[in-house]
């Protein structure tokens, strides 16, 4: 018998720690006791993490022995990680090859993969459905965007050999949306995220595909069909709760019935009430990996970018940006909250949650190490982590009418946004005034013509009790870090900021939180990163 372990006792065998480690890592295909306690057995086997014993048989024998088979199949894996891999990793058939073999390079793993659409398909699905509005149905088989996606797709499954039946269904499906988009003149948020989600469905399709061409056993799943059930916020919907076990009883369930590499849709769902396609925002597939992460109790959750790691800032705005090694949940979401498109705003909850590690890799440079975030990390040396900015801000100066000392004008203010259900962002206040700062991302995913309307009503409603100031066109820089030593971080921030006479409209730091908010105008906001940068990270010069 292949890796047989033989032990003169049954007793021997369960006080035996290689056994252990065995059964542990190696995941016991059957194991066969001959005579001796079998009981004693049963308790070794209790206390094995993984298990997974597929055959137990007990026989009677003259002699002490204990074997247990072991094979190195997939069939015997738990999974253990979740690898997410976004548009930029995938945009091309040679991506997709390089994806494969990185996933094949660990050996080791059995991971759970999730897919975004490939490259930029999902703006150029949006782009498609905007223009099929006003095109007229006789025209939506000429909208470059169309061509473009279908091209894309179809060369992509030639190139790896995959057999075009695959996407053929979905390209078909694509065009009668748009036909059917076209007809209406409309484009509602709901038939906006059954239109992307073509780009996932048809990305995992070919991939999946071809994983089974190169011999790596691989299954295609749709979110929406596996139990992602979401609020019914189209574009911008919440996982629920429900969604856990769902998700685990589904990849678990077909994992040790029939083991094969998960190939998951990232960023869709279903709305728990309408039944319809939903999508968890955009760069929503990052929440989806940390959500199986979760749901199967994952080692670890991989996303893996076209950088090295979450950097110290948005290379578009400075591009020798570092790689930032640590960060905690906590860094990390407030990071993205505040708009780091690395991460997706909400995708750190359910791994802090269940406490897995996330690992932020490079897909063109997997030996880079990345970023490790976890629950805590060693902040005796550091000071500042990463600068964020978040652009197109609106920031509303509130100040009561009413005298000093009336209570109940915090509570009033909260209130008007609460019944409007736009979320604030950052919050700096007085007794008798408030400024804050509303989050574009919960607002203008409405249409725009909804936003001008809502930001008027918004001021109608806090014209009943105050003055209010609304100022466009601001940005939030954030500056996320070791907040104990804020005043060393305030002090050389205000010392940058008037060396380049950059005028700070509102600041913000919370008690016990990672972040130091300031509120510029977007004009003068790159500037301001891009010297925050020299300060803190690369010399004493203020640039
Ligand atoms: N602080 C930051 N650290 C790393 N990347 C950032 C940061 N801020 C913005 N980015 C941008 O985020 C991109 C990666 O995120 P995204 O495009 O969503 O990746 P993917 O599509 O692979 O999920 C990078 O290419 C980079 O331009
Ligand atoms: N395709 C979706 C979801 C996503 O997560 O994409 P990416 O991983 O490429 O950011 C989007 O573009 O928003």
């Amino acid at each position: 018998m292949a890796n047989a372990l033989h032990f003169s006792s049954t007793l021997q065998a369960a006080a035996s720690p290689v056994f252990s480690k065995r059964m542990n890592k190696m995941h016991c295909k059957s194991l066969r006791v001959q005579t001796g306690n079998y009981n004693s057995v049963a308790a070794c086997l209790a206390q094995s993490r993984s298990n997974r014993v597929l055959k137990v048989s007990c026989e009677a024998a003259s002699v002490d022995v204990l074997e247990m088979s072991m094979t190195n199949n997939q069939a015997e894996k738990q999974l253990t990680c979740v690898m997410k891999f976004g548009g930029s990793s995938l945009a091309s058939a040679e991506r997709m090859r390089e994806v494969a073999e990185l996933i094949l390079s660990f050996p080791n793993e059995s991971p759970v993969i999730v897919l975004s659409a490939m490259g930029k398909t999902t703006n150029k699905l949006l782009l498609a459905g905007e223009k099929a509005v006003s095109c007229g149905v006789t025209n939506v088989d000429s909208i470059e965007e169309l061509s473009f996606i279908k091209e894309l797709h179809l060369r992509t499954a030639k190139e790896l050999e995959v057999d075009e039946s695959v996407i053929a269904k979905h390209l078909d499906e694509l065009e009668q949306l748009l036909n059917g988009i076209a007809m209406m003149k409309e484009l509602t948020p709901r038939t906006k995220d059954y239109l992307v989600s073509f780009g996932e469905c048809m990305s995992t399709r070919i991939f999946a595909a071809y994983m089974n061409k190169i011999g790596a056993k691989a299954r295609q799943y749709d979110a929406f069909e596996i139990g992602f059930i979401t609020t019914d916020d189209f574009t911008n919907a919440d996982i629920l709760e429900a969604t856990y076990p769902a998700v685990a009883q589904s990849l678990h369930g077909d994992w040790s019935r029939d083991p094969a590499i998960p190939i998951v849709t990232g960023f869709l769902g279903k709305g728990w009430r309408s039944c319809a396609i939903t999508t968890l925002g955009r760069g929503g597939s990052d929440l989806t990996a940390t959500t199986i992460g979760k749901a199967l109790g994952l080692r670890e959750i991989q996303v893996w970018k076209d950088v090295d790691g979450v950097l110290t800032c948005d290379p578009n705005i400075y591009p020798h940006a570092e790689p930032v090694p640590y960060l905690t949940f906590d860094e990390a979401a407030e990071l993205a909250y505040f708009g780091a498109q690395v991460l997706h705003p909400q995708s750190m909850r359910p791994a802090r949650e269940a406490d897995i590690p996330v690992r932020v890799k490079n897909s063109y440079n997997s030996n880079a190490p990345g970023t490790l975030i976890t629950r805590a990390r060693d902040m005796r040396k550091a000071v500042l982590t990463s600068i964020v900015l978040k652009r197109n801000v609106t920031m509303l100066d509130i100040v009561s009418t009413r005298m000093l000392g009336q209570y109940g004008f915090l509570a009033k203010v909260f209130s008007i946004f609460e019944d409007l259900g736009i979320s604030v962002d950052v919050v700096a206040t007085s007794e008798v005034s408030i400024s804050l700062t509303l989050d574009p991302s919960k607002l203008w995913c409405r249409e725009l013509i909804q936003q001008a309307s809502e930001l008027d009503h918004v001021v109608e409603e806090l014209e009943k009790i105050a003055v209010v100031n609304l100022l466009q066109h601001r940005s939030i820089i954030s500056l996320i870090g070791n907040v104990q030593r804020s005043s060393l971080i305030l002090e050389k921030v205000f010392n940058v900021l008037r060396v380049k006479g950059i005028n700070v409209q509102m600041i913000s730091q919370g008690a016990s939180k990672v972040n130091i908010s300031l509120i510029v105008n977007d004009d003068e906001a790159e500037q301001c990163v891009r010297s925050l940068h020299a300060a803190f990270f690369e010399s004493a010069s203020l640039n």
